[in-house]
């Protein structure tokens, strides 16, 4: 049985007033299916608007969709969750690390103290001196120093707060992490470092990954599959290096023609992108 287990998961914004259905609806999600087994890493990819982070906050419980299933470990994630423990256990399974550290690590404390918060929360520390170690273990595990652990968030480069981010989510032991463009604010070099950093965090802890972003060269970086959305669809699914590789849907041969690199010709990236908008108009694609 896969870790995670997504199946139909469909949700539209409706935009209409009193919530009636209109032409102006945002279908951000629709009816899309995929798995992730532990241990495993999938991608989600897709321009700005294609529906990534919508699947990704219902992953982590902070959306609903309108339809489809979602379960963790054979666990229907959509089920109401009956008592406290249920809904922190259920909270616990999924960690999301998000792009901006700035905007999910609370200024006023100190990172021992948001890292000893999550694990006081969600019952791991036994005492504080056992937080104090877990933090001091899980901040050496992201390369960081018990220098560290005393600063708050605005001592810190952007790079070491990504780093407490990831430190945080790991603190509850998760099944899974959704890390949504969690490396796209961090310049080239760091975003390097904390690539390798998830790398070597999976295959120590087995936990999953969702990664989440519109950056190929971040996709091929650190995953093993990947699905392609366009307009909430996906439209195209595989190892990575199939379809980065060898690509068959043409808005996945467009997403890849317009990365920056080598011999890149923006012109012929433009032109690209109306023929396929053409394309997808008169229905052959
Ligand atoms: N709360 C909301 N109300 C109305 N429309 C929304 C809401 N959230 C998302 N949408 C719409 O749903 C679609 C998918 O949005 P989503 O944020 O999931 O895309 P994305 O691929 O993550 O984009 P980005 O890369 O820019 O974050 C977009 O058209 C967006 O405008």
């Amino acid at each position: 049985m896969s870790l995670v287990e997504v199946s139909e998961l469909h949700r539209v914004f409706r935009l209409g007033s009193r919530g009636r259905a209109s032409a102006a609806d945002v279908t951000a999600v629709n009816r899309v299916s995929f798995s992730i087994d532990r241990g495993e890493s999938v991608g989600l990819v897709g321009e700005s608007g294609s529906g990534k982070s919508t699947i990704a906050r219902i992953l982590v419980g902070l959306e609903r969709p309108d339809s489809g299933e979602v379960r963790l470990g054979g666990v229907d994630r959509l089920a109401p969750a009956r008592g406290r423990e249920a809904r922190l256990a259920r909270a616990r399974a999924v960690q999301m690390v998000f792009q901006d550290p700035n905007g999910s690590l609370d200024r006023r404390l100190t990172v021992a103290e948001t890292l000893g918060r999550a694990m006081r929360l969600h019952g791991i520390a036994a005492s504080s001196a056992d937080a104090r170690t877990r933090t001091l273990a899980l901040l050496d595990r992201v390369g960081l120093s018990e220098r560290h652990a005393d600063a708050k968030p605005h001592e810190l480069s952007g790079g070491q707060r990504q780093r407490v981010a990831i430190a945080r989510a790991l603190a509850v032991e998760p099944e899974l992490l959704v890390l949504d463009e969690a490396v796209s604010a961090l310049d080239v070099s760091v975003q390097a470092q904390v690539l390798d950093l998830l790398s070597d965090i999976r295959q120590e802890t087995g936990v999953g990954y969702l990664f989440v972003s519109h950056d190929l060269a971040v996709i091929q970086e650190v995953c093993d599959r990947v699905l392609v959305l366009y307009r909430g669809t996906v439209v195209e699914e595989g190892t990575t290096a199939e379809v980065l590789g060898a690509p068959e849907h043409a808005y996945t041969k467009l997403l890849i023609s317009s990365t920056p690199g080598p011999g890149w010709d923006p012109e012929r990236v433009v032109r690209d992108r109306m023929s396929f908008t053409q394309a997808i108009a008169l229905d052959q694609v």
